[in-house]
């Protein structure tokens, strides 16, 4: 079934304010949540995106103190009075009560073999989770006298590709990490992906050079949108994040982008872009699948 693809209103909350109190943090992020819901003036979103980590600060050591049970099984029933997870709960509330499609940037998620995840959830406007995401690619580098980060020391890699469908769009989903990956973008687009969406934390040493670089590259070579959303700078906590959540078209060019601070950043995403991109330059229909494999046959 070809999933229909009309316009619709982004917004990005590039979200401030995250500190060490978990209930502060949901309070918060709730609260901008209500008011990105009420629009730039001119339109209203239909999908609201929050950035990595927005109920913890960022760091491995603090991924197990923070960690929740989800229990999502994709294709089963999901009954959010039943869930154990206060992120989840809020998430579900406020996009029932805004009758907006939530996603709900990233959590620590635990499971019941103690394993813990970095974890997208995803929200429809009646409030039912639909979809999750955990990040498959692990943050671990380390870049001499400028930044080493080790994500595996507390968390597991996830193991699936997440493709969501809102009415208005198919949307890819990756965790920060993940847009380095282009196999992940490339083979959601193949399978009918319209929009990308990466909640991230890009810091101060990547984040100038790779975020927007990463972001376009994504965006160009898939032809495709895509929307990466950060925390807000905050050079108080011990991880220091880019900012500048941006969403790029399929041509590469910026329809909205944050600075450093808490923002909320809107734009419309307009099928015909899309559409008159691939009929310009047709590489959609110019591959050579005699020389490589074609990685929209990979079985999800
Ligand atoms: N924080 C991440 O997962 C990724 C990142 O900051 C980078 O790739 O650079």
């Amino acid at each position: 079934m070809t999933t229909v693809f009309r316009p619709f209103t982004l917004a990005l909350i590039q979200l401030g304010s995250i500190g060490a109190n978990k209930a502060d943090n949901l309070r918060h992020a709730r609260q901008v949540i209500l008011q990105a819901a009420q629009g730039n003036g001119v339109k209203k979103p239909d999908l609201i995106v929050l950035p990595e980590c927005f109920n913890s600060p960022y760091g491995h050591i603090h991924f197990p103190v923070y960690a929740e049970p989800i229990g999502f099984v994709p294709g089963k029933p999901y009954d959010i009075d039943q869930c154990q997870s206060e992120s989840v709960k809020m998430l579900s509330t406020v996009a029932r009560e805004t009758s907006t499609w939530l996603i709900g940037g990233s959590i620590p998620e635990c499971d019941s073999n103690g394993k813990v995840f970095n974890t997208c959830t995803v929200y429809d406007p009646k409030g039912a989770l639909v979809a999750t995401h955990r990040k498959v690619h692990l943050f671990d580098i380390d870049i001499p006298g400028q930044i080493k980060f080790k994500e595996s020391e507390t968390l597991t890699g996830g193991s699936s590709l997440s493709h969501f469908d809102a009415g208005f769009a198919k949307i890819g989903l990756g965790i920060c990490y993940d847009i380095r990956f282009p196999e992940l973008a490339m083979i959601a687009a193949r399978q009918g992906c319209h929009v990308l969406i990466y909640p991230g934390a890009f810091n101060m040493t990547t984040g100038p050079l790779h975020w927007e670089l990463l972001s376009r590259s994504r965006a160009v070579d898939n032809q495709v949108f895509v929307s990466v959303c950060s925390p807000a700078r905050d050079l108080s906590a011990g991880y220091h994040a880019w900012g500048h959540s941006m969403i790029v078209d399929p041509m590469g060019r910026i329809l909205g982008e944050a600075g450093a601070e808490e923002e909320i950043v809107y734009a419309t995403i307009e099928p015909e872009v899309l559409y008159s991109t691939r009929t310009g330059i047709p590489v959609t229909v110019q591959r050579r699948f005699d020389v490589y494999p074609d990685v929209s046959k990979f079985p999800n």
